[in-house]
Order: structure tokens, then C-alpha cells, then sequence
């Protein structure tokens, strides 16, 4: 059910208007449902009922709003970090340091010891220098961490080539055919417990068989290395799962892929977690904006300049990615326009020749699926200020982030006295 509709041809979050969020609260702004979050935790834990005791652990990246990670805390759900900054807001949102996951290429000495000092669940090793480093800094503290390596199992998974991170050039990982030799060499590092393998070869992917192909190399990888004496008793299979951006679109469910863990992972015998962030915030939230002006200058399509620009939604400047665009009041008339921001780059671009509401001078629209990747991308270039971010639940709402001005980000700058 989709928790964005239109009800007395305005759209709504919940039970809120959007035109009374735009303003009470200004544009552009975040808006996020908490009862599409919660339906999609729940639908997520739901199609893993084929696997015993399942972790699931949200990826920070994909919406680190404390709110945001307060209601998937609530359900239950750990985190997956990626810095000592998205470990501290996982703490703070009252998620079980065991149930958090630290992954990424370039975890600093700092970040890995916060880890340490957290007690956090498993380190994702990416490499066996950082495996080498961890090991010295938990052996100096008196402390034991728990690790999973993460290996890159070379799969294509046919999803945009920056977001992808399981092909033998990407950086992410050890090289499959290496991991038994790098797995033995730390496992026999005081400091080290060595439990488990890790794997996440992208984001968005709009099949299976990509992930069906890696899951199936990491149960080989996991009877090899037990064949070797080691032991093996976790498996981290990644997040990925893509989500629909454009009305009628149709990807893999849920349901669909937990039936294909189940099937690929039933002799493995280890604990799975699993690190979705896309799939539980995507639809969750939209980008609230107005337009400026429309420009009409020209015979082609007219330019309709609204409010939000890339420092807002990055996706489509870094991606081309399409978000779905509607009139928050539609009248019912459709045309074809270009949709810009105000920043000085053509690619401050968020559609061309869309057919879509026709949108006028003061009117509101809203970017889809911008829930997961949107916010936490932003900045302020052109000196535009952080955007805000509001949480609905039901017939009530909340800011949940302030809107940074671009004063306030200039009140942390100084300028030398000797200039
Ligand atoms: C290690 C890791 N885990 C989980 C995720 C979450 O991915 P997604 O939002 O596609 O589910 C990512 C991002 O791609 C990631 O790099
Ligand atoms: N930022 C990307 C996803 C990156 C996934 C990170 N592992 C996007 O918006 O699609």
C-alpha cells in the first residue's frame, strides 16, 4: 500500500496534506512515511521466514536520519556501518552494538578501535592489510574482534557501473579464488575471531540471478575453507535488492528473493545477516519542492525551474537516474516539459522532455522514491544549505532535520587574521 496519495486531489503523506508541510515547514523538503518504513521491515523479515533466525541489518547509507533509524531500531533491526560517524548514529538510535556490521574499504585505525570499543558485532574485512591492522589494535586492547572477509566474487550485477561492487576491478573485497589463503592468515591472528564470509555486489539490481551466481560461490567458498579446518559459522549476504522508480515498474519481490536465499543457503549451516537499505527507505520517502518559474523561451519544451536542485537529490546529476515526478494539486492536464534546479550545471537536471502534470509558477511537486540515497547525498554547493527532512506518522508529523542554512555552514568557516 502506498502511504503518498492523493486524497481530495491533494496529495498526502498519510494523513498530512503536502501543501501544509511545504508550508509550515518550507521547500525543498524530505518526507518521509513511518508506516511504509515499518511495512517494509516487516515485509523484508517476512520474506526471510525461510531462514532460521535471519539479522537484518540496515544499510545507514541509504537514509541515516536518526528518526529514520529510531523506527527501524523499533523493528528490531541492527545497522550496517560504513564510519565511525554512521556507527555513533546507529548507537544513538538504540541499536544493540551486537547487531551492528562495520563494512567499507577504508575503515581509518580510529574507526576500526570505535568499533572495538562499541563491541559491535562483526567487522567486515575488505582486505587482509585492514584484517593485519585490526588485529594489532584489538591485540593491544585486550580485545577480541569478531570478522567476517568480505570477498569479491567477480559476478556482474548488471546494475549501474557506479554502484557496483562485485566485478574483479571494483574495490570491494578479496578476490574470491584468494579468500581460503587470506581467511587462514587471519584466522590465525590473536585478536582475530574469524567467523564467517561477507558479500555485496551492488546496488539496485533488477534481478536475481546476479546475486542467485555470487551466493552460490560463497557456499563453495564455505565448504572449501571448512574442508581446510576452518571455521565458519556466519555469512553476510549484502544488501542490493532494487526498488521501483517508475510507476508499473516490476523488480524482483521480496518474497522472491528470500525464497532464493532459502533454496541457495539451506545446507550452509551458518547465521545469514543480510544489510537492505535501499528496498526498506526507497519508496519511503519523497523530495517535496516548488517551482520557482517556468521558462518558456524557446518553441521546444518549456524549462520548469523548481526549488530542490542535485545538492538536494544527487541521483539523477550522478546516475541519470529517473525519479518520478508529480503535482502535488494536479489539474488533471499533462504536457512535456524539462524538469531544473536553480545550480549553475546543466547537469542540475532531474528530467527532459517528461511527459508529465503540466506545473506552473508556485505550483508543489514531488520527486518519487527518494527515501533511500536522497538526503544523506545532499550538499550545499552554490551555498544552498542542507535540506530539511520531516518524518509523518499518521495524522501527525515532525521535523527531523533542521534545514542547515547556508549562514550556519558559513558560521564554520574562518577567515585567517593575517588576510
Ligand atoms: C556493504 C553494503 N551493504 C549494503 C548496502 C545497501 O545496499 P542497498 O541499498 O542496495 O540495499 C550497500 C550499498 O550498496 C553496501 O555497500
Ligand atoms: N548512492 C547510490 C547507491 C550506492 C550504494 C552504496 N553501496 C544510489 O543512489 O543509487
Amino acid at each position: 500500500m502506498d502511504h503518498f496519495q492523493l486524497r481530495d486531489g491533494v496529495l498526502h503523506a498519510e494523513d498530512i496534506p503536502l501543501t501544509r508541510i511545504a508550508e509550515e515547514v518550507g521547500t525543498p523538503v524530505y518526507v518521509y512515511s513511518r508506516a511504509t518504513l515499518v511495512r517494509h521491515a516487516r515485509v523484508f523479515r517476512e520474506a526471510l521466514s525461510g531462514v532460521k533466525d535471519p539479522h537484518i541489518a540496515f544499510a545507514v547509507k541509504s537514509n541515516p536520519n536518526l528518526a529514520v533509524l529510531k523506527v527501524l531500531s523499533r523493528e528490531g533491526y541492527g545497522a550496517d556501518v560504513v564510519s565511525g560517524g554512521e556507527l555513533v548514529r546507529a548507537l544513538e538510535a538504540d541499536m544493540a552494538p551486537k547487531n551492528i556490521v562495520f563494512s567499507g574499504v577504508g575503515k581509518t585505525d580510529a574507526e576500526l578501535l570505535q568499533g572495538l570499543e562499541a563491541d559491535i558485532g562483526q567487522f567486515n574485512i575488505e582486505s587482509q592489510e585492514e584484517g593485519r591492522e585490526l588485529a594489532a589494535i584489538a591485540a593491544a586492547h585486550g580485545k577480541i574482534a569478531r570478522c567476517a572477509l568480505r570477498v569479491n566474487p567477480d559476478v556482474d550485477a548488471r546494475t549501474h557501473e557506479k554502484i557496483s561492487t562485485g566485478k574483479a576491478e571494483n574495490k570491494f573485497g578479496v578476490p574470491i579464488h584468494r579468500a581460503v589463503e587470506i581467511y587462514a592468515t587471519l584466522a590465525a591472528l590473536p585478536g582475530l575471531d574469524m567467523r564467517g564470509i561477507a558479500v555485496h555486489i551492488g546496488s539496485q539490481l533488477s534481478t536475481l540471478e546476479p546475486l542467485e551466481t555470487a551466493f552460490g560461490k560463497v557456499g563453495e567458498l564455505i565448504a572449501e575453507l571448512r574442508a581446510q579446518g576452518e571455521t565458519v559459522t556466519h555469512a553476510d549476504l549484502g544488501g542490493g535488492l532494487g526498488v521501483p522508480y517508475k510507476a508499473g515498474e516490476v523488480l524482483p519481490s521480496p518474497a522472491e528473493y528470500g525464497a532464493m536465499v532459502a533454496r541457495v543457503t539451506k545446507d550452509w549451516d551458518v547465521a545469514l545477516s543480510f544489510e537492505p537499505g535501499r528496498v526498506i527507505a526507497g519508496n519511503a520517502g519523497i523530495l517535496l519542492t516548488r517551482v520557482i518559474r517556468v521558462k518558456r523561451s524557446s518553441n521546444a519544451s518549456p524549462f520548469v525551474v523548481v526549488d530542490a536542485a542535485m545538492n538536494d537529490l544527487a541521483r539523477p546529476a550522478m546516475y541519470g537516474a529517473w525519479h518520478d515526478i508529480e503535482a502535488v494539486k494536479p489539474s488533471g492536464a499533462k504536457s512535456v516539459s524539462h524538469i531544473v534546479g536553480p545550480i549553475c550545471e546543466t547537469g542540475d537536471t532531474f528530467a527532459m522532455n517528461r511527459e508529465m502534470d503540466t506545473l506552473e509558477s508556485g505550483d508543489l511537486a514531488v520527486f518519487r522514491t527518494a527515501g533511500a540515497y536522497g538526503a544523506t547525498m545532499a550538499s550545499s554547493y552554490n551555498s544552498r544549505g542542507f535540506v530539511a527532512e520531516v518524518l509523518v506518522d499518521g495524522d501527525k508529523y515532525a521535523v527531523v532535520a533542521d534545514r542547515l542554512a547556508a549562514a550556519a555552514i558559513m558560521d564554520a568557516e574562518r577567515v585567517p587574521d593575517w588576510l
